[in-house]
């Protein structure tokens, strides 16, 4: 497994009446992560899951998964999430005030620690704490539904992260996410990007698991 191009199939996007087939489908394809995304109608305007889902996830998931946390506070709850399964949990920048110890927060709990920006925060905000991370998200849409628009500013901004990655965290996975499709994924990948989420993209598919391996090789 090469790990410089991972997909991350998001399961917003999957028939939570066959949530099970959904995810055995993922473990055979050629996708890497799995994507969780909890939303507390208080960040976003729009209200996903939360742990009995995760917990399905991970009984049935033979890959990581990739929990992306779009609330306020998360603090409260990063261990629970962690106990449900998570192999790498991701917070959002503006739902932090105290960031550090947010990430400090998920490295006890021995996952991966993320930070997502959204479509307006600019990657210079994370110049003082991104040593610390695993993972830096950057979001190609507004944060709360699938099936939105990529915002073509992302390339500008994945291309900064990339430079400040080679500066001072050279293996630090860059994930993109939001919009995710086979027009944008080649040139995500091509200026630094090494994840890209997708929901949609792969779900709308006629052959889910065909669309994950067009994404991974774009
Ligand atoms: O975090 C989010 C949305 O807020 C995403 O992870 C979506 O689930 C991606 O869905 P698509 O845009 O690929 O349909
Ligand atoms: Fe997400």
């Amino acid at each position: 497994m090469t790990n410089d191009r991972l997909i991350s199939p998001s399961i917003l996007a999957a028939d939570f009446g066959n949530l099970q087939r959904d995810i055995e489908m993922l473990n055979k394809s050629e996708g890497d992560w799995i994507h969780v995304d909890i939303m507390d109608g208080l960040f976003v305007p729009n209200i996903s899951f939360g742990f009995p889902v995760t917990e399905v996830a991970y009984k049935h998931a033979t890959k990581p998964l990739d929990v992306h946390l779009m609330i306020v506070d998360p603090d409260r709850y990063i261990k629970r999430f962690a106990a449900a399964g998570a192999a790498g949990i991701t917070v959002q920048f503006e739902a932090c005030p105290n960031l550090h110890r947010t990430v400090q927060v998920i490295k006890e709990t021995g996952c991966r620690a993320g930070v997502a920006i959204n479509p307006h925060t600019p990657v210079a905000m994370l110049v003082d704490i991104i040593g610390e991370l695993d993972l830096v998200l950057v979001m190609s849409v507004n944060p709360g539904f699938g099936g939105q628009h990529f915002i073509d500013n992302t390339y500008k901004k994945v291309a900064e992260v990339k430079k400040l990655a080679d500066e001072c965290k050279p293996d630090l996975f860059i994930e993109v996410d939001g919009g995710v499709d086979q027009t944008n994924a080649g040139k995500l990948f091509s200026v630094g990007a090494n994840v890209l989420v997708a929901g949609s993209a792969v779900f709308a598919a006629a052959n889910p698991s065909a669309m994950i391996s067009t994404l991974k090789h774009a």
